[in-house]
């Protein structure tokens, strides 16, 4: 899969919060990294589909994603922060189906697909749980299962493990990397970035940088530190 990004701008409130972001990605995992304010999220969901630029087009393995909603259904899993956003049914089982019903399966392959997800993880005994007795990893887990059991090309995850406690958030991490599809994370967080390929930095809707992690990290790093060193909010992002 590849995520290619023309010369995407986006307005909204009659501001300017992406502008001329142009880039191909093709690594296996790519984070996108900026302060608060930056444009992060407003990109992650131009690439998952969920906003039409006001300039310039973004594709997933050459189909438009604001053009063909059933393609980018199709090669689009998303991940947010919040999994209580993304949960809507009451059992975990029908959680995990409901994605592969909407793909076309049967209902009675969709929840033998759904089982099959589950053993996969060694949550079997999940399958009948209540969602809203699971914890916060927990769901963000079910999340993760429901997206990976419609075989997605590319995963996009805004934030998805702030809030966590740390061991929730390594095992976590741990599940990603087994997973075969291209991983697009969002966070401001560079820790969170151990072991990624690509890395795009955007401040004030522009990338002002774009290269691999050990390059492009440890300088964020730097500037976020310089930037909160600073007493004058001016600077602040926003
Ligand atoms: N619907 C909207 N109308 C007007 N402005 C918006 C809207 N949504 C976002 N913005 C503005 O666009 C800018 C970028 O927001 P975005 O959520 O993409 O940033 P972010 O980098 O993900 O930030 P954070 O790290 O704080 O989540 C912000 O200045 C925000 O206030």
């Amino acid at each position: 899969m590849s995520v290619d990004l023309r010369d995407i701008g986006v307005t909204l409130g009659g501001r300017a919060v992406l502008a001329g972001v142009s880039a191909r990605l093709t690594e296996p995992r790519v984070g996108i990294v900026g302060r608060n304010g930056s444009g992060k999220t407003t990109l992650a969901r131009v690439i998952a589909g969920l906003i039409t630029p006001d300039a310039g087009q973004a594709r997933i393995g050459g189909t438009d994603m604001a053009g063909d909603r059933r393609a980018a259904l199709h090669n689009v899993g998303i991940i947010f922060q919040n999994p209580d956003h993304q949960i809507i049914f009451p059992t975990v089982l029908e959680e995990i189906a409901f994605g592969l019903a909407q793909q076309g399966r049967r209902a009675k392959d969709a929840e033998a697909e759904a089982r099959a997800m589950l053993d996969r993880f060694g949550k079997a005994h999940w399958a009948m749980a209540a969602t809203h007795s699971l914890s916060q990893g927990q769901k963000q887990l079910l999340c993760l299962m429901a997206v990976l059991a419609m075989q997605p090309g590319v995963i996009v995850m805004d934030e998805p493990f702030s809030g966590l406690d740390i061991p929730t958030r390594l095992q976590l991490m741990r599940y990603l990397d087994g997973i075969a599809a291209q991983v697009v994370m969002v966070t401001h967080d560079p820790h969170q970035l151990c072991g990624f390929d690509r890395i795009l930095w955007l401040e004030g809707g522009r990338l002002i940088a774009d290269g691999p992690a050990d390059r492009v990290l440890p300088d964020f790093e730097t500037q976020m530190h310089d930037w909160g060193g600073l007493d004058d909010l001016a600077h602040l992002a926003g």
